[in-house]
Order: structure tokens, then sequence, then C-alpha cells
């Protein structure tokens, strides 16, 4: 679903990514792991088309961004590590508000479902996302993405700041997403989480992917000596 092919792209001199290359299969979760400053971010934003490689090729589900913005536009959504909604608009209203955006008109019934299954408490749908957690937000962000039909879904950093229950949670749904064939790929630095919701881990060093490990099989512990290893 998601390849990239010898990605680079340099700021100031400095290549923020170095021929990077990856294939990530429909239905997988991909987590990449890397110190501060190591490419994570400047990667998905080549992937989401905010920013332009100096070099090297981009696939979403076999077609390269650039030549299919708009498909590619529809296929994907976003999840930034602080969902941006209206404060003055309830879950459910900033759900219809997004949804309509990318196209889709939902009965209330149907926006109530996807915020249900983005783990989103009931008595919560109605209230202002003013007075939302972050972990609601997040739960919100999860539900557009799903609402407006996004294949391959991108998030930067989704459990900082969520307490346990909260974080636990996100890696349920994940997983649920996954087996209805949704693809993930996520910037993150919870390796507890990382080894817990991906299929594979990857690891940045200064631009350059240089691990990539299958989480079946290996623990928190043995994730987090590699990690220390690698970086
Ligand atoms: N717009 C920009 N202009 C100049 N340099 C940039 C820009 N965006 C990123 N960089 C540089 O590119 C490198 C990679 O940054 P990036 O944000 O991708 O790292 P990251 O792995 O996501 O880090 P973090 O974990 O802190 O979010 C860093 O050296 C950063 O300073």
């Amino acid at each position: 679903m998601l390849i990239a092919k010898n990605l680079s792209k340099t700021y100031n001199g400095k290549k923020a990514v170095n021929n990077v290359s990856f294939q990530v299969e429909q239905g997988s979760i991909f987590c990449l792991l890397g110190q501060n400053g190591a490419g994570k971010t400047t990667t998905i934003n080549l992937f989401l088309g905010f920013i332009k490689p100096d070099s090297g090729q981009i696939l979403i589900d076999n077609e390269e961004i650039e030549s299919n913005a708009t498909s590619i536009k529809e296929k994907t959504a976003y999840i930034p590590e602080t969902v941006q909604l209206y404060g003055n608009l309830s879950g459910i209203e900033n759900l219809d508000f997004f949804s309509r955006l990318a196209g889709y008109k939902y009965s209330q019934e149907k926006l109530q479902e996807f915020l249900t299954k983005a783990g989103l408490q009931e008595e919560a749908h109605l209230q202002h996302l003013s007075t939302y957690s972050k972990g609601m937000r997040q739960k919100v962000g999860i539900a557009v993405a799903v609402a407006k039909n996004a294949d391959v879904i991108f998030m930067d950093e989704p459990t900082s700041g969520l307490d346990p229950k909260a974080s636990a949670e996100f890696t349920t749904t994940c997983k649920e997403l996954a087996k209805e064939g949704k693809t993930i790929f996520m910037a993150t630095h919870d390796i507890f989480n990382a080894v817990h919701v991906g299929t594979t881990i990857g690891i940045m060093k200064e631009g350059s992917l240089v691990q990539q490990i299958k989480t079946s099989g290996i623990d928190a512990n043995q994730l987090k000596e590699l990690y220390l290893e690698t970086i």
C-alpha cells in the first residue's frame, strides 16, 4: 500500500531523510521510531505531499503521489499530535463538518456509530470540543479518518500525552482498523505502544532507516535494547 524508493530530502545542506526505502502492506501498522530530528515527521510530510522530495519516489496504493494528488488526498488521512477541531462545536458536529468537507453526508446515527467505533463514549458525542481531553480529540480524529473512507492513516506521535488506559484503547482501535484493511503509518517515541500495536517497526537515525523489525516474537524490553543499540 505504501512504497518509498530511495527517498531523500535536504534542509539547509543537512539530509533530513537520506535514501530511505520501505514498503508497508495493506492492513498493517508501521511504527517509525527514532530520536528527535531523526526524520520521522519529514517522512510523513513527504507521503502526505506537504513537501516534495529532492529525489526518490513515493507510491500510495500503486499511484505515484505527485501525479495523482487528488486521488491520494481522498485515500489518506492525517492525525497530527494535537488534532485540530472546532472547540465551539460538539464531537458529532465536528465529525459532520469534516465529513462534509471530504464529500460525505451521513445521518446522525451513522455519525454516532463512527464516534463509538473510534472509542468515544456516547455521553461525549454532544459535548463541546473545548471540554474534551487530548485522547477524546484524537478519537474524533480517528472517526474523521474512517468517515472519509481513508485507506491509509498517517499519525504523528499519537500516544504522546495519553494516559495508559487511553493509550491501550488507542492500540485496540488501531488494531481493529488494520483488521478491516486500513493501513496505518505512525511516527512515535512510545516503544511500549509500538511493539503492541505495530506489525513492523522502523528505526530512523540521522535521516536513514537503519532497522526494520517485525514485531512478532519480540517484547518491549527487547525492542528497547535494540533501539538503544541502534541509535
Ligand atoms: N521545515 C524545515 N526547515 C528546516 N529544517 C527542517 C524542517 N523540517 C525538519 N527539519 C530538520 O530535518 C530534520 C528531521 O526533522 P523531523 O521533524 O523529520 O524529525 P523527527 O524525527 O520527526 O523529530 P521529532 O521526534 O523531534 O518530531 C531535523 O534536523 C530538523 O531540524
